[in-house]
């Protein structure tokens, strides 16, 4: 599944939907063990969710919006099938996230790369299921320290802590992908031990996440420092 929705694939409602439309229609597929998920975008695999979702959006907008990112979730991250995330570019956020559904990551060794859950930075908090995401990934104390900095990684601190698996040239990212995964078995009953007690914790808080994200990202304050931040991404570009 090759990202595609220029220019930084962002993570729109949209683009969510459609990602778990391919995912479901994968899923069925009885003949597809596999999944590798990369991007068709040169320097960025994801730019996370689509900061446009959140800002200046109605509650009923907002609330459709975070459903899909938690479908997006549920299907990647309890996949029946071998999953490997090709990061082949910058993956902050949500596209971190994406990344660490999979059972494997293989990362570009190019240091203009960075990858991790930079929340903090735009003032807002990162998910519960995020966090569990990744202390189900790195650990603890590493996911303590990453999230109360918004801390990005690049590909070689990346590799130190486990966030990512192996690094390669940037131009094998995708032959790598495709044959260098002895590590990963086809999924048996130990992905779903592992995975199940997280993905029943948001399963059984799925409605009240919702209200959450909805009344959290509607406050006058955290607009504010969204749109701050949009306007900081904006200025770095000139
Ligand atoms: C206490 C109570 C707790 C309750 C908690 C409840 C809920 C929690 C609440 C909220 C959680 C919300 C979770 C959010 C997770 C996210 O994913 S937020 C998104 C974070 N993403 C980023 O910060 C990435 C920012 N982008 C970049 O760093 C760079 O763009 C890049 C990806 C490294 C690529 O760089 P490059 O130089 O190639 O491109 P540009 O920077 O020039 O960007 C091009 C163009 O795209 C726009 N853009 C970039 N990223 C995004 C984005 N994520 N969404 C939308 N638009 C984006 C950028 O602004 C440029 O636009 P242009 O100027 O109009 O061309």
């Amino acid at each position: 599944m090759s990202l595609q929705n220029p220019p930084v694939n962002s993570l729109s409602l949209e683009f969510l939907t459609d990602i778990c439309i391919s995912v479901e229609k994968l899923e069925m597929d009885k003949t597809c063990r596999g999944l590798i998920i990369t991007s068709s975008l040169p320097k960025v695999f994801s730019a996370g969710l689509d900061i446009m979702e959140m800002y200046g959006k109605s509650p009923e907008r907002c609330g459709e919006f975070w459903r899909a990112v938690q479908e997006m979730w549920l299907k990647l991250y309890g996949s029946n099938m071998v999953t490997i995330a090709a990061i082949n570019g910058s993956s902050p956020a949500g596209g971190c996230l994406m990344s660490m559904t999979c059972d494997y990551r293989i990362m570009a060794d190019n240091p203009r790369y960075s990858i991790g859950l930079n929340e903090t930075q735009l003032g807002i908090v990162a998910p519960f299921w995020f966090k569990d995401t990744m202390t189900n990934t790195v650990g603890h104390r590493t996911t303590e320290l990453s999230l109360q900095l918004g801390q990005m990684y690049n590909p070689a601190e990346a590799l130190k802590i486990g966030l990512v698996d192996q690094l390669v040239p940037e131009d094998q990212v995708s032959h790598y992908s495709h044959t260098n995964h002895d590590q990963v078995t086809t999924p048996d009953r130990s992905k779903s031990m592992m995975r199940k007690p997280t993905i029943d914790k948001l399963t059984s808080k799925r409605e009240a996440d919702i209200q959450n994200f909805v009344s959290f990202i509607t406050k006058d304050s955290i607009q504010k420092s969204i749109g701050m931040y949009l306007e900081m991404l904006k200025k770095r570009k000139r």
